[in-house]
């Protein structure tokens, strides 16, 4: 039977690490369809995310965002952008593992505020961002190693980052 790592790619990290804007290109080189768990739970919500924190509390969101991972990764051929937070439950690293190929980004502190001070509409990146990216990236410092790959994209091309994930998707 085929390896079900050849079913989809699916992308994991800290926010802003790159996993929209590589993964959206990552499936266009493959000719797979994006996916981004975020997009799929706002849909689902009808509203945005950071008005679910709001109005409903993180714990609703995160069900809502497992219900989404478990949907979406009965297909195949997907590149699955999936929400920073989403390996905090270990039921969603299970499902991940057996419907495609974990690939965990990273990035240097430094650069991830870099990034993510850009849009200021993430609802755990609220008040002091500089701060927050350090308390949230040392409580889940071991929380994306479960992943097959890893790549440091601190400093590297998008287009790089691309190539190297392309080459490990073909050898797996
Ligand atoms: N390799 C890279 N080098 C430089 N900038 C990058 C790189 N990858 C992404 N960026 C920039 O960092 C910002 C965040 O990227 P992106 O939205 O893809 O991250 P993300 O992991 O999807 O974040 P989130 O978890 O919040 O959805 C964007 O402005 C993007 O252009
Ligand atoms: O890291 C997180 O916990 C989050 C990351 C975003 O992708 C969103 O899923 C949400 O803002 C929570
Ligand atoms: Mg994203």
């Amino acid at each position: 039977m085929e390896s079900p790592k050849n079913r989809n790619i699916i992308l994991i990290g800290f926010m802003g690490t790159g996993k929209s804007t590589v993964g959206q290109a990552i499936a266009e080189t493959l000719n797979y369809q994006f996916v981004d768990t975020d997009a799929l739970v706002e849909k689902k919500a009808g509203c945005a995310i950071s008005e679910i924190f709001a109005s409903q509390g993180e714990a609703h969101f995160r069900q809502l965002e497992h219900e989404v991972i478990k949907e979406i990764l009965q297909n195949e051929r997907l590149v699955v952008s999936t929400g920073g937070g989403s390996v905090l439950r270990e039921d969603n690293c299970a499902v991940m593992l057996a419907n495609g190929q974990v690939i965990a980004l990273t990035a240097d502190t430094d650069h991830i505020i870099q990034r993510v001070s850009q849009d200021p509409n993430r609802p755990l990146l609220q008040g002091n961002v500089e701060e927050r990216v350090h308390t949230l990236m040392a409580q889940r410092k071991d929380a994306y190693q479960f992943a097959d790959v890893t790549i440091d994209t601190t400093g590297v091309p998008v287009e790089n980052i691309v190539r190297t994930i392309h080459e490990h998707h073909m050898k797996k």
